[in-house]
Order: C-alpha cells, then structure tokens, then sequence
C-alpha cells in the first residue's frame, strides 16, 4: 500500500551549467510542492500505513526549512554564496546543484533519516520511504527513488554536508534537530497529534 502527502515550499535558487540560460544565470524562484510517498505492507492501530498527521511533525518541518530561503550550492562561487549568506537569513547550502533531480535526492535523504529515528507508536510496521516527487513547475517534476538518493553515478551525498543558516534551524521546534538526526538519536512520536 502505497500513500503520499503533498508539501509546499516557496524557494530561490540558481543551477549553473544547465542548458536553459534563465535557470544558470539568474537567481529565481519556484512554487516547489514535494509528495512524499511512503509504502508499508502492513497497517497501524489505526488501520493506516502512517497517519499523515504525523508527516506533520519532523518531516514537514524539515521540508519547510526551504520555505522563503535561498539554496546554495557548496561548489559555486564563493563570492555569490558569501553576498547570498550576507543579505539573506534563510538559507540552504547542499553539496549538489539545487536542480529538481537533486532535491529530490537531497529531501529523500532527509526523510528516510526522519523515519529510521522516529521511534512509532501506534502500531505502525515497516513504514519505508517509496520515493519523492519534486515539483518545480506546473509542468515539471522529479521524482528520486532510493537507488537515485545512493547513486555514486549522481554523485554521493553526505547529510553532513547539508547546511541550514541559523534562522532556519532557530525555526524549528528543536533547533538541535539537524544535529540530533545527524547523531541518530531517536526522535518520540506523540501518541496523540
Ligand atoms: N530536468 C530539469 N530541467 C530543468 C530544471 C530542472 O531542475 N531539471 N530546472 C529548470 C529551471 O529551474 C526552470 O525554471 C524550470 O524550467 P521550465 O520547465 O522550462 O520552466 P518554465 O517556467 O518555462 O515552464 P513552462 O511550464 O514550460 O512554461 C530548467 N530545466
């Protein structure tokens, strides 16, 4: 059984050396909306795969960190990352280009890391991550499966090396949250939401 939950992000970005010349070369924004797909074979207390309201805690928050924020990549120039840095609180540095490809990526990696630390309890069974389909357009998307988010042939991502400013982490219901998810510590679900 498969089920999705839709999230919406407002974000700025730049993918240098893309073919279309407005993406490479201006800074711009997306209306971004991300399903997250999550499959289990069995059903919780409930009767669901997982309630969706708990999708609303870690998960959501860590999506919504790209809300009203600039994505860096960690390989373009140093001069516009340091200005981006300098003039807007809210950002994302990654160590891949922001393309809809590696947000897809980037968000399955996160998410998975959600799920293996978040201690269930209502009876929830092997609750795995599907897939996640980026949106970046009306008419374009993404969607990255767990071969694609490990893929040495796409280039491998270390969470490590995905950075959130200070105003966005500060945002989040613990600010320690990244640094906890990195650590693998566990994270309680409420029994009631
Ligand atoms: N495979 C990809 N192609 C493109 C990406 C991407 O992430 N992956 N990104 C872009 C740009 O960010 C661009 O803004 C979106 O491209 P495009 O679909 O051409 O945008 P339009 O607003 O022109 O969409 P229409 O619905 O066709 O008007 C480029 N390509």
């Amino acid at each position: 059984m498969l089920i999705r939950k839709l999230f919406k992000f407002e974000n700025a970005h730049i993918v240098r050396d893309c073919s279309t010349r407005r993406c490479s070369e201006n800074i711009h924004g997306h209306s971004y909306k991300v399903e997250v797909l999550l499959e289990s074979n069995y059903l919780d207390n409930g009767q669901m795969v997982y309630d969706f309201g708990l999708t609303k805690l870690y998960i959501k928050e860590l999506i919504d960190s790209f809300d009203h924020a600039i994505t860096l990549w960690s390989k373009d120039d140093p001069a516009y990352i340091e200005a981006m840095k300098r003039y807007s609180s809210r950002w994302v540095e990654l160590p891949v280009s922001p393309s809809a490809e590696q947000f897809s990526r980037v968000i399955y990696l996160m998410v998975e890391r959600v799920l293996a630390c978040t201690e269930m309890r209502n009876g929830e069974r092997e609750v795995k991550l599907h897939s996640i389909i980026i949106h970046e357009t009306e008419t374009g998307y993404a969607q990255g499966f767990m071969e694609d988010a490990y893929s040495e042939l796409m280039g491998k991502i270390a969470l490590e090396d995905i950075v959130f400013s200070e105003q966005v982490s500060l945002e989040w219901s613990d600010p320690a949250l990244w640094k906890k998810l990195l650590k693998g510590e566990k994270l309680l679900n409420p029994q009631k939401v």
